[in-house]
């Protein structure tokens, strides 16, 4: 018999380009209507899952990155070096390059930065918005990329009407390594919307304590109604929940700044997954045991 893990591939890829290149958009058509949960074990990746890729011979997870700064200060620095490490750290980069904007010093900024980490990481050139612009002036856009930076391939895409977007998955595929699934397929679609904006929560939450407080954290969304008088702002209260008082100081950090950062963090994944705007309202409680207790459990959703 042979194994289920033969021949399938499975890992990580990011989109980076400048804003407004279109990643968010690709993002989704690759991926779908699916949205992903990653509640699922193992914690794979420290950063933020934008979507999964489920195909019967790969599984392909996106994944975000901070975006790239011109260095000015020593802050700026020090967030590129985590964009770097991203970079470093997934299977595949897409370089994403709008078709209908001439290449300019903000992508080439990036494509230097990126030919450091090219020779671990194998660079994707992908031209979004294909339809925006005429056959002619894609070939001109593949001309003036190809002179940015070398690239292990080359992809004009449309994310609106879909041209070339299998292919492109195809190509990323192709950049993974062999190994069995790293989260379990179908359970990514159907979610109720609360589950995901809890998930959102924790993921954020656990964003750099994962070691700390590994499976220690519940988040439960008690509600979530649109704004009186507003049909684009969404009102979201939510708890979250850890076992111990230390481990809430853990959480709320310095002066509760880093709950701030936590639900500042949250609020942009929970906005791009919904396509509205949030207000999150996000309180730490102690729940003793709950891990051990089945009727808070069940309240937690498990
Ligand atoms: N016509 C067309 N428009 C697109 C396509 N992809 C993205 N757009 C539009 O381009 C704009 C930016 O797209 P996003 O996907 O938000 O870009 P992004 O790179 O994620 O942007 P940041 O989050 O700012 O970095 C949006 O208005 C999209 O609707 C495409 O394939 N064709």
């Amino acid at each position: 018999m042979t194994s289920s893990t033969e021949g399938h591939r499975s890992g990580f890829a990011c989109f980076v380009g400048r804003p407004n290149a279109g990643k968010s958009t690709l993002t989704n058509a690759l991926v779908g209507s699916k949205v992903a949960i990653t509640s699922s074990k193992p914690q794979t990746t420290r950063h933020a899952i934008r979507g999964i890729v489920h195909r019967d011979d790969a599984q392909l997870v996106l994944v975000d990155t901070p975006g790239l700064h011109r260095p000015r200060t020593l802050l700026g620095q020090r967030l590129n070096d985590i964009v770097r490490e991203t970079w470093s750290e997934v299977d595949v980069v897409g370089f994403c390059v709008p078709a209908d904007q001439k290449v300019g010093p903000g992508d080439k900024f990036i494509a230097a930065e990126l030919a450091k980490v090219a020779k671990r990481t194998p660079i994707i050139g992908v031209i979004t918005k294909t339809d925006l612009v005429s056959p002619d002036q894609v070939v001109e856009q593949l001309i003036a990329l190809q002179d940015v930076m070398e690239f292990a391939e080359l992809i004009p895409v449309s994310a609106v009407d879909g041209f070339q977007v299998q292919t492109l998955t195809d190509l990323l595929v192709a950049r993974l390594p062999e190994g069995p699934q790293l989260y379990p397929g179908g359970e990514l679609t159907d979610e109720p919307e609360a589950t995901l904006v809890a998930e959102l929560i924790r993921e954020a939450a656990l964003e750099g304590v994962r070691d700390e407080l590994p499976h220690s954290i519940a988040v439960t969304v008690d509600e979530m109604i649109p704004r009186e008088g507003r049909d684009d702002m969404l009102d979201i209260h939510a708890l979250l929940y850890v076992e111990r008082p230390s481990q809430k100081g853990i959480i709320l950090g310095h002066r509760g700044e880093r709950l701030k950062a936590v639900g500042s963090t949250a609020r942009k994944h929970i906005e791009a997954l919904l396509g509205t705007r949030v207000y999150l309202d996000l309180h730490v409680k102690v729940a003793k045991d709950w891990q051990r207790d089945p009727k808070q459990l069940r309240r937690l959703g498990f």
